[in-house]
């Protein structure tokens, strides 16, 4: 038994093994590598074991990638394999983004409904996500929202059993689970998707010069770019998972559009905005501007959202 190339971590939910499988599959093929030189390494986080409360309530983001980093950081590991959109802004000085995979559809989709406007009157809908909770109140208020956890299989499974009438769930998910099928895409210009939702990143040691430059091989510069510019406008929103927030960075001429919006988590109150011509070199800034746009048209009790 040889060493492997690289030992990649993972969640252990179906949806975070597809994806740790796409990330070996692209360093093989980047580096000539047989695929069974690479190893996975599944490990279970606090977020997949509290499936009974929402996670806003239980402490944010760090639930997925507590486990991993203490991996990375032990040296059991030497990449670990996230999905963006569960990486929280502030991450330790010792751990770098080394890559991100060509981004998936962002948009989420609406299973149980062919679109919100179809949905009937009073329907009830599942979701854990303040974002989403929030864009469908602000579109429908006569919805009902039911909290909903799970890995996708749960939550399709919960629907089907009547647990509610309808869901959300990301189209990049359903993908990756070989769902294409299941449900309707929802535009963006109806539903902004979260920073990050579509794209799969790759975090290695800082020091760790190797992997640094292995897994540079596989990045997708446009993703990284624009991801980096949403979680930038999320750091300088100074959100928590409990603040409904909503960005997209939409490649544009040489540079980059973003679109945010923010929301009360009733739906009561939405603030939009938009900054063009954006550029990786000068993203803190921008989404310092557009953040502060946001907030300055917010009413004290959505800006009172952002300020904990
Ligand atoms: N919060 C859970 C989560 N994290 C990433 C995805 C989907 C994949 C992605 O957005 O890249 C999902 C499920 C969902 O929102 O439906």
């Amino acid at each position: 038994m040889t060493a492997p190339r690289i030992r990649l971590g993972t969640r252990a939910s179906p949806l975070a093994l597809a994806q740790a499988h796409m990330v070996a599959d692209a360093l093989a093929t980047a580096h000539g590598w047989d695929r069974g030189e690479i190893a996975l390494v599944p490990l279970t986080t606090t977020g997949d074991r509290v499936q009974d409360r929402a996670l806003a309530e239980i402490g944010g983001k760090a639930l997925w990638t507590k486990e991993l980093d203490a991996a990375l950081l032990g040296g059991h590991i030497d990449a670990a394999v996230h999905s963006m959109k569960d990486v929280e802004t502030i991450r330790p000085p010792e751990i770098r983004i080394a890559a991100m995979l060509p981004r998936a559809d962002v948009r989420d989709r609406l299973i149980g409904a062919a679109s919100i406007e179809t949905l009937p009157l009073g329907a009830r809908v599942g979701t854990a996500s303040p974002r989403r909770a929030a864009q469908l109140l602000a579109l429908r208020p006569d919805l009902k929202i039911g909290l909903f956890r799970g890995n996708v299989a749960t939550r399709l499974r919960k629907l089907a059993e009547g647990e509610a009438d309808a869901t959300l769930l990301a189209a990049a998910g359903l993908h990756r689970l070989g769902q294409d099928d299941v449900g309707s895409p929802v535009p963006v210009e109806v539903m902004l998707p979260a920073p990050a939702q579509g794209a799969i990143g790759i975090e290695v040691r800082a020091a760790d010069s190797d992997a640094t430059r292995l897994l540079a091989a596989i990045s997708h510069a446009p993703t990284f770019d624009a991801v980096m510019m949403e979680r930038a406008l999320l750091a300088a929103l100074g959100g928590t998972c409990r603040s409904p927030v909503a960005a997209l960075a939409l490649p544009q001429d040489s540079g980059f559009q973003m679109r945010a919006e923010i929301l009360l988590p009733d739906g009561g109150e939405t603030v939009r905005g938009e900054a063009s011509g954006c550029s990786a070199e000068d993203a803190a800034a921008q989404a310092m501007a557009l953040g502060r746009d946001l907030l300055s048209r917010a009413s004290p009790a959505l800006r009172a959202l952002f300020e904990g």
